[in-house]
């Protein structure tokens, strides 16, 4: 003990001093065991009587099970939690949530709530990760852990739900109430997914409002067809399976940028229910494998949609329409040209065939396949059993102009020709008025006009457009210009088509001077 002291004299303490140190050692490590010991006993404990359920961010149940826990009280009145103003899962459905934090009352109509041209954010309350809350539920109390991880490509999240019980009935009950509420709260969305061609996976792009199929305009028929075919499709398993044919249906939509294609199929998928799965054939890093892994990973009952087919080979040529997109003779700048283009995309044709009806080609799934240039598209690629129905769609005719521009301006009935419309229930809806929004009126007041003027002003306005030679698209924005004025639109269409015609002759003049340039160029050296 001297020898203690003495070695300690040199440092200031004393034999008490020491003995009080190592007390407070012996009490510290003591609790801290402790501590760890009732831990350690409480997750056996967890482990031996509690049903655990594991649910990953990638697969659908997450979804689900965040939306569910986003709608119960209990979470608003957890006592750690997280702040977001983003959304939850894939659908963005805890805007309407118990935790929501909202400001005091806002009138809708209230141009305030516009903060520099943005509304303002909601915010929702989130459980926090990396805690454990307890919810009640049907009699059974549940532990709800949500872990965040972080890899390579961004982090991810997983939820554990534990329970004590016999048996995993309770479990099997919440999830399928929170599918039921999920479903019915994502009733009016379509789900977009995203081919990521660095990892070979799918990525959730988001949730779209619906799309009314009355909103498109199309040729009489030609959307009905369309319908009723996927449906006819989507029964027919069966039948499909007793003649061995691969149970595939393939859409080919070709024809003029701006006439509808993408909008028809949002559409179609919100009227089936379906969600989207979007490959672009050209992106960066496209491989035969990439693909193939992509197809093999499509869930059966959802729309694949192949965008703009015909640049998966041609990826160094625009959308001018004046391109055939035939191989050009190969030049020295034409060669450098393509270096710099290399972008690590190795997809061929076979890889393609292969991908959309190989062995490892998922089915059930319906394929849409999008083009403004039919002729560039390999013969193999289109035939019946690769693209089954094959619909063009053409600049605007005079039917079409009359049909959007009723969709745009809403109407009341007129007065004067009660039940005027016996006759027109044949028709196609959107030749019909859109019916007069049940939202409040938005702050730039659209003057609605009785049915009867409507349908002379779309009938005036169909009259001065040019059969097929405008887009959809380009009278949209037309209309769009002209929301709150609908006389005066019909008033100034034609002024409207004689500046296109100009901005168009005088571009298309622009774009030969630089060709012409460029070809000079490349003939000087
Ligand atoms: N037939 C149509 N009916 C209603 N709206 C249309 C129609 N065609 C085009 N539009 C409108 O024009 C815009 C562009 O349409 P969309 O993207 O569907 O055309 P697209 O044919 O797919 O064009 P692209 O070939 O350039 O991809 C959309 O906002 C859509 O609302």
């Amino acid at each position: 003990m001297d020898t203690v002291k003495s070695l300690l004299s040199p440092f200031g303490l004393n034999s008490n001093s020491l003995q009080d140190t190592l007390k407070l050692v012996v009490i510290g490590g003591t609790v801290e065991t402790a501590r760890r010991a009732s831990v350690t006993a409480w997750n056996g404990f967890v482990d031996s009587f509690f049903l655990t359920a594991h649910f990953c961010q990638e697969d659908y149940p997450y979804d689900w099970l965040m939306h569910w826990l986003s709608k119960q009280p209990a979470w608003g009145r957890s006592r750690e939690f997280e702040i977001t103003t983003r959304t939850v899962g894939r659908n963005g459905l805890t805007q309407s949530t118990t935790g929501d934090l909202e400001e005091e009352e806002i009138d809708e109509d209230d141009d305030s709530e516009l903060v520099h041209g943005r509304r303002k954010r909601k915010v929702a309350f989130m459980p926090s990760p990396d805690t454990t809350h307890t919810i009640y539920y049907r009699g059974h109390w549940l532990r709800i852990t949500r872990t965040k991880r972080y890899q390579d490509y961004g982090h991810y999240s997983a939820l554990k739900i534990s329970v004590v019980a016999r048996n995993n009935d309770i479990l099997k009950k919440l999830v399928l109430e929170a599918k039921r509420e999920y479903e019915k709260d994502a009733e009016h969305r379509v789900h977009i997914f995203m081919a990521d061609t660095t990892y070979g996976c799918w990525r959730w792009n988001g949730a779209r409002q619906k799309r009314p199929m009355s909103s498109i305009v199309l040729e009489p028929a030609v959307k009905e067809m369309l319908l009723a075919d996927c449906k006819d499709f989507l029964r027919s398993e069966d039948w499909y399976a007793e003649r061995g044919i691969p149970f595939r249906r393939g859409y080919l939509l070709h024809g003029v940028p701006g006439s509808g294609k993408t909008s028809l199929i949002h559409s179609m998928a919100g009227e089936l229910g379906l969600d989207i799965y979007v490959v672009s054939l050209s992106s960066k890093g496209m491989s035969d494998n990439t693909l193939t892994t992509l197809m093999g990973n499509v869930p059966s009952r959802c729309i694949l949609l192949l965008e703009d087919l015909d640049a998966a080979f041609t990826r160094s040529v625009n959308r001018d329409s004046n391109s055939t997109g035939a191989p050009t003779v190969p030049t020295k700048a034409a060669a450098a040209a393509a270096e710099t283009n290399n972008d690590g995309s190795t997809l061929s044709l076979s890889g393609l065939l292969n991908s959309l009806d190989g062995v490892a080609a998922a089915e059930g799934r319906l394929l849409f396949a999008t083009t403004n240039h039919i002729e560039r598209l390999d013969p193999a690629l289109s035939r019946p059993g690769r693209m089954d129905v094959w619909v063009n769609f053409t600049n605007a005719t005079k039917w079409q102009a009359e049909g959007i521009f009723k969709c745009f301006f809403p109407s009341k009935p007129s007065l004067t020709t009660p039940a005027s419309d016996a006759t027109s229930s044949s028709q196609d809806a959107s030749q019909k008025n859109m019916p007069i929004p049940k939202r409040k009126s938005p702050s730039h007041a659209v003057p609605i006009l009785e049915e009867a003027e409507i349908a002379i002003l779309a009938k005036r306005f169909a009259d001065a457009i040019p059969e097929d030679e405008m887009s959809v698209a380009s009278l949209q924005g037309y209309l769009l210009k002209n929301k709150t004025r609908p006389r005066e639109c019909v008033a100034e269409v034609a002024e409207w088509i004689q500046q296109e015609r100009e901005t168009r002759a005088r571009m298309k003049k622009e774009k030969e001077e630089v060709s012409s340039a460029n070809l000079t160029k490349v003939l000087g050296c």
